[in-house]
């Protein structure tokens, strides 16, 4: 990997302000893509050490700057561990921007992939996956970067 995209790939703090940063002038917006009630994936499932398959609150965006899709998302929280968090409400205010407010948030290493999302058509050079928690809260959140923000930042292909 990139030096490059080695800064977007492996960093820990809250990708929604880096993206808001890197574009500058362009506006930042959320798309809301769909969000329902699932049975999360086998792989989704084992990485939230949940016994498969548990329903669990999925939600996926398109993160995109002047409405070009840079990052899509899908982020998978265990219904068992949902405690009245009310995710459905979050519509399209940015995950990371509540999260990242809650107190003793964690999270876990990160896993990389160079597949594309399972979930969307678009591609892209790289998706990475971790898992944050506060208390018994918990969510998988997975990100996928897309080639229109390689373009657009300058970025090399990989
Ligand atoms: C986890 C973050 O939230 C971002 C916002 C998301 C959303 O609104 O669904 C999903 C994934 C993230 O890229 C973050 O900003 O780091």
């Amino acid at each position: 990997m990139s030096p490059d995209w080695w800064r977007w790939v492996a960093s820990r703090d809250s990708l929604t302000a880096r993206l808001i940063a890197a574009g500058g002038e362009r506006r930042f917006r959320v798309r809301l893509l769909d969000q329902r009630l699932i049975r999360p994936r086998h792989d989704e499932a084992r990485v939230l050490g949940l016994p498969y398959p548990r329903h669990a609150w999925c939600r996926e965006v398109a993160l995109c700057l002047d409405g070009h899709p840079w990052v899509v998302a899908r982020s998978v929280a265990p219904l068992a561990r949902l405690r009245g968090q009310r995710l459905e409400r979050l519509g399209e205010r940015s995950l990371g921007s509540w999260l990242f407010r809650q107190p003793g948030l964690e999270r876990s290493p990160i896993e990389v992939t160079a597949s594309p999302p399972p979930f969307h058509a678009a591609s892209g050079p790289w998706g990475r996956r971790s898992v944050f928690r506060h208390g018994r809260f918990a969510v998988l959140v997975q990100e996928f970067f897309l080639e229109r923000m390689a373009d657009d930042l300058g970025l090399p292909s990989r």
